[in-house]
């Protein structure tokens, strides 16, 4: 099994580190545009696989897609992260043109491989490689849900005095600030639902601290999270190499699923060694469909600044 990670950042090497660690994939290439970066974090990666007991092997290039041929999964973590104060979508006059040239790039070189994209705005970022490569749409998968749902568990663990593993939920819709749907109404505290240990006022103090649990971690950084970003990437990249059929909400193209079309937002899918295996349509409540129909206005207004 062989990853490629394209951005050797923040997001990408963390993302790198946590595969290599859970020792599925045989190679994990990191590539960068900045010279020498990726082979420096790869080397430091690989000086820890004693220490860690794994034997992914790790490699880094400067800007040589050759390198990164016949990849079954590629990332794109590439592009600029946010500084405090501003929006995801405020990143996409740099980096459309980045994940555009790097997916054209990937594909040239691993014609049949499965895309996770990272870098923001995601929503529209994964719909930008859907319009740039024309590969089938269940070989592109954006990362966005995955990480805002154990933004979910964290707050609800929090709020509930619960061990995170006591606790389960899910956040669709749109990765912004704004968009964002954590289903309260569905999350629950060992198979009992929140709801019945936490107010509806409480409930709705943990779904706005979820949406900005970026911008949070942004101020406080002064960039974007990697860790948590890096773990869930790690998490998309296990299921599909393993063939888990493991669920998670991640930014696919919808075709009538939840009344939308063209459009790629976050909804539940079924991930196996085919990429999206299944995207499942759970019934939602009419205050969630209108969240979901509002979240993807949203998206929808970032899309049309691409220049497609
Ligand atoms: N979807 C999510 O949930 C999520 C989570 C965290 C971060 N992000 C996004 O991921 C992106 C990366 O964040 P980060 O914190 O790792 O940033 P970073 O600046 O640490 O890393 C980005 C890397 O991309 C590289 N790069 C830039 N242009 C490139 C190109 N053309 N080819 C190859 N590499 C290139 C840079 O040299 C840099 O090393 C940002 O857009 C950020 O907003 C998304
Ligand atoms: O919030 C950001 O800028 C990065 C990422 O989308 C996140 O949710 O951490």
């Amino acid at each position: 099994m062989k990853v490629t990670v394209v951005g050797a950042g923040a997001v990408g090497a963390s993302c790198a580190e946590y595969i290599a660690i859970k020792n599925f994939a045989s190679e994990v290439v990191l590539l960068d545009i900045k010279e020498g970066f990726a082979e420096g974090k790869a080397m430091d990666l690989m000086q820890t696989a004693s220490l860690n007991g794994f034997d992914t092997k790790i490699t880094g290039i400067t800007n040589d897609y050759s390198a990164t041929a016949n990849s079954d999964i590629c990332v794109i973590t590439s592009g600029i992260p946010r500084k405090p104060g501003m929006t995801r979508e405020e990143l996409i006059g740099i980096n459309a043109g980045i994940v555009k040239t790097v997916s054209s790039s990937l594909i040239e070189h691993s014609p049949n491989t499965i895309i996770i994209v990272v870098s923001n705005p995601m929503d529209t970022m994964t719909y930008l490689v859907h319009k740039t490569t024309g590969l089938p749409k269940h070989r592109i998968i954006g990362m966005g849900g995955a990480l805002d749902s154990a933004r979910f568990k964290y707050r609800l663990a929090e709020a509930l005095g619960a061990p995170i593993s006591d606790v389960d939920g899910m956040v669709i819709g749109g990765h912004s600030d704004t968009g964002m749907v954590p289903l309260t109404r569905l999350a629950t505290r060992n198979s009992v639902l929140v709801s019945e240990f936490l107010s509806e006022d409480r409930l709705n103090q943990v779904k706005e601290d979820t949406k900005v649990g970026g911008a949070t971690l942004t101020k406080l950084l002064g960039t974007s999270a990697w860790y948590a970003p890096g773990a869930a990437v790690s998490g998309l990249v296990q299921a599909i190499a393993c063939n888990q059929k493991k669920m998670f909400p991640c930014s696919v193209l919808l075709e009538g699923e939840y009344g939308l079309n063209d459009i790629c937002i976050g909804a539940p899918v079924i991930l196996g060694r085919n990429g999206i295996e299944k995207i499942v349509e759970i019934e939602l409540s009419d205050a969630e469909k209108a969240h979901m129909q509002e979240s993807s206005e949203g998206v929808r207004k970032t899309n049309g600044l691409l220049a497609l």
